[in-house]
């Protein structure tokens, strides 16, 4: 049952599950749907938060504390001031395909994000119908460069539902998001693995809300384990104020040699005794992922 029926007295873990405004949607410990107002310190809570939640004397619930977060995605909303969109996610799908072509540079944002968010990456090159007629020799090896970085590769075709259960199997027991340039499949693949979706939200919509029409953030339980958080807004998140070590530290195939440049503060381009660049010249660095550092260099 999704109705508020609980004692007063009763409290509580829960993960915020969507917000509808001020109000949030939670999953209790025991698995039922709650929703709860939130203290006014409290206004800045996310999908996928863990809370704390009371029972309160005239019987409508409310949180009351925001447990720690492992991480938070943070968008601007439309005043440019930061606002956290879905917190505690484990994994990022980033989607990419033959057609439209794959911005490379994009999914090296995605790794830095990933990185910075200490979450895992999942590539997902969508519209594998294409590959033959539509992968350039050039992409193909930029693709490997990945594979050769020891980065999770599924080659997937959302349309016909071909590798929809690997990724299902990629999420068991985490939780995910979907993100990706436009055009490549994000929400073919999201339908694909959310077949229940308006299950659902009509479950939800007993709680007395109407239907979820708001554009926040929703979190998903998968049957075959795992979560995935999903909306417009998240799909599309970027990396926003890109600064240098973020950057240098968002490359893993740096790490072996970082430290070992002449200059403590190499930025690895024009310096001499370049550890990041002999490392390229020695062929333990791919040349392609260098020459993209050095073009988002350009922009910190
Ligand atoms: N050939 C082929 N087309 C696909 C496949 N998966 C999705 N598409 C098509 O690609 C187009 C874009 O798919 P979407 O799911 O809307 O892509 P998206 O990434 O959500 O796009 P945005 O909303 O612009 O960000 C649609 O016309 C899909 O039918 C696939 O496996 N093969
Ligand atoms: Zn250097």
């Amino acid at each position: 049952m999704t109705e508020n029926i609980f004692q007063a007295a009763s409290s509580g873990i829960g993960q915020v599950i969507t917000r509808f405004g001020a109000d949030v949607l939670i999953e209790t410990a025991g698995g039922e749907l709650l929703r709860c107002t939130a203290r006014r310190k409290l206004d800045n809570l996310a999908c996928g938060d863990r809370v704390q939640w009371e029972g309160q004397a005239q019987g409508n619930a409310a949180v009351t504390a925001l447990l720690p977060r492992q991480n938070v995605l943070e968008r601007p909303d439309f005043r440019g001031r930061l606002r956290p969109v879905a917190a505690n996610i484990d994994l990022l799908i980033v989607v990419t395909s033959w057609q439209p072509a794959p911005l490379w540079e994009m999914l090296d944002r995605y790794l830095i994000a990933a990185n910075r968010l200490h979450a895992d990456v999942l590539l997902v090159m969508n519209k594998a119908d294409l590959r033959s007629t539509h992968a350039t020799a050039e992409a193909e090896a930029c693709l490997a460069e990945y594979v050769q970085m020891g980065c999770d590769v599924l080659h997937v075709a959302a349309d016909q539902n071909q590798g929809i259960a690997d990724i299902l199997a990629a999420i068991r027991g985490r939780t995910a998001i979907v993100v990706g340039q436009s055009g490549v499949g994000k929400s073919s693949i999201a339908t694909q693995l959310l077949p229940d979706t308006d299950i659902r939200v009509g479950s939800i919509s007993e709680t007395g809300e109407g239907r979820h029409t708001t554009t926040s953030a929703m979190l998903y339980r998968l049957p075959t384990g795992g979560a995935l958080i999903d909306s417009p807004g998240v799909r599309d998140f970027g990396l926003i104020g890109l600064d240098f070590a973020t950057l240098e530290t968002g490359f893993p195939e740096f790490r072996p040699f970082l430290g070992e440049c002449r200059f403590h503060n190499c930025s690895h381009n024009h310096e001499p005794g370049c550890a990041i660049k002999a490392a390229v010249s020695a062929g333990k660095i791919p040349p392609r992922r260098f020459a993209r550092y050095l073009s988002l260099l350009a922009t910190v």
